[in-house]
């Protein structure tokens, strides 16, 4: 791998009493959250939930009628359009099918924002695709056309073109969709060296549970148009919420059904008969550890924030959060953050 760019932080996306509604269909209502500076976040739901629609609305490309998407004081919902082009420039999307123009090689795909963008040199331009290339493991395939690539391929070219304005904040539409369950954990390992390297702040939308309990350190999910949660990712693993619970294990018993959302009677039934999970059914148990960046890479400087973030709105948490955190501290943590362990418990 190349040297890493020069570390520059992300920026926080705040986002208040967002609603969004095409004519007379609402997508979700009042989505209160805001993605922390550098820090990797996941936004769950099941299918049509409007994950995407929440992503294109973060970035400016759809109004939500209510709410504001503020970033470095700019409101995205309602500032001029010479605002949003300049605000959008600190934004890299990783769009869910990589769209790339299909007409043209991955160079050009990847270099296309430099041409559009910036007044850079061809050699500058060179250089910057190539560093972007490499980086999400594309070397040598500069002249191959999107059409003759796998769809992993794609997505890293995808990622590669996000990646070229050096972005401070990057959102990826469900990087794993298509993509077998290798790719997608080099995807997720990718995404994970990518925060390490660039410290930006990044968004996976995504209805993977694999990628969701592994990547993100802050997880959030949608469902019946409304955000159920969105926090540190030991609330949303140790929830027993039934329809995060249920998205988070990947049962089939639960208020989501195939057509997404199931009826009363159809849960009543269900719970009759569906109390555990059965076999062949996938389990998988709470707290998984979260990914590293590859050794050899420098660590991830969010990690060390997001404790200090997450141990002061501590006491906010649910108690089982507050336990998987306190027991996930090192001894030299509990003293910093003045906790005293007993056998039956802690103490600040
Ligand atoms: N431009 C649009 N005009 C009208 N309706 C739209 C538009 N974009 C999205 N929708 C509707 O918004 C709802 C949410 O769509 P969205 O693609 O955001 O869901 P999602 O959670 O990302 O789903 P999936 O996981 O299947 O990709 C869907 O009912 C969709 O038809």
């Amino acid at each position: 791998m190349s040297e890493p760019p020069e570390a520059c932080m992300g920026v926080e996306v705040v986002v208040e009493g967002l609603t969004k509604s095409f004519g007379s269909q609402n997508i979700w209502r009042d989505v209160t959250l805001t993605l922390p500076a550098g820090e990797v976040s996941g936004m769950l739901g099941p299918s049509g939930t409007g994950k995407s629609v929440f992503l294109k609305c973060l970035v400016g490309l759809l109004k939500p009628e209510q709410g504001r998407v503020m970033v470095n004081g700019v409101d995205l919902c309602h500032c001029s359009e010479h605002q949003l082009y300049e605000t959008r420039k600190l934004f890299g999307v990783l769009f869910q099918d990589g769209a790339l123009f299909g007409s043209m090689n991955l160079y050009d795909n990847v270099a296309f924002p430099l041409r559009e963008h910036t007044r850079k040199a061809e050699s500058q331009i060179k250089r910057i695709v190539l560093e972007k290339m490499e980086m999400v493991g594309l070397s040598g395939a500069e002249k191959k056309l999107p059409g003759e690539i796998s769809g992993g391929m794609r997505k890293r070219a995808g990622l590669a073109r996000a990646l070229v304005l050096d972005p401070e904040i990057i959102l990826c539409d469900e990087p794993d969709s298509g993509l077998d369950p290798v790719r997608t954990a080099y995807l997720s390992q990718l995404l994970i060296d990518l925060n390490a390297q660039i410290d930006a702040t990044i968004l996976i939308v995504t209805h993977n549970i694999s990628v969701a309990r592994t990547v993100p350190d802050n997880v959030g999910m949608l469902f019946r148009r409304e955000l159920v949660m969105f926090g540190p990712r030991e609330v949303l693993l140790t929830s027993d919420e039934p329809v995060v619970a249920q998205f988070v294990n990947g049962r089939r018993a639960g208020p989501i059904g195939m057509a997404e959302e199931k009826d009363q009677a159809t849960m009543a039934a269900e719970a009759a008969t569906l109390t555990e999970t059965r076999p062949g059914e996938h389990v998988v148990p709470g707290v998984v550890p979260q990914l590293e960046p590859t050794p050899g890479l420098p660590s991830r400087q969010a990690v060390a924030r997001r404790k200090d973030r997450v141990m002061q709105i501590l006491h906010t948490l649910p108690p089982a959060a507050q336990r998987q955190i306190v027991d996930s501290l090192t001894d030299a943590d509990k003293v910093r953050y003045g906790i005293a362990v007993s056998t039956r418990g802690y103490r600040r």
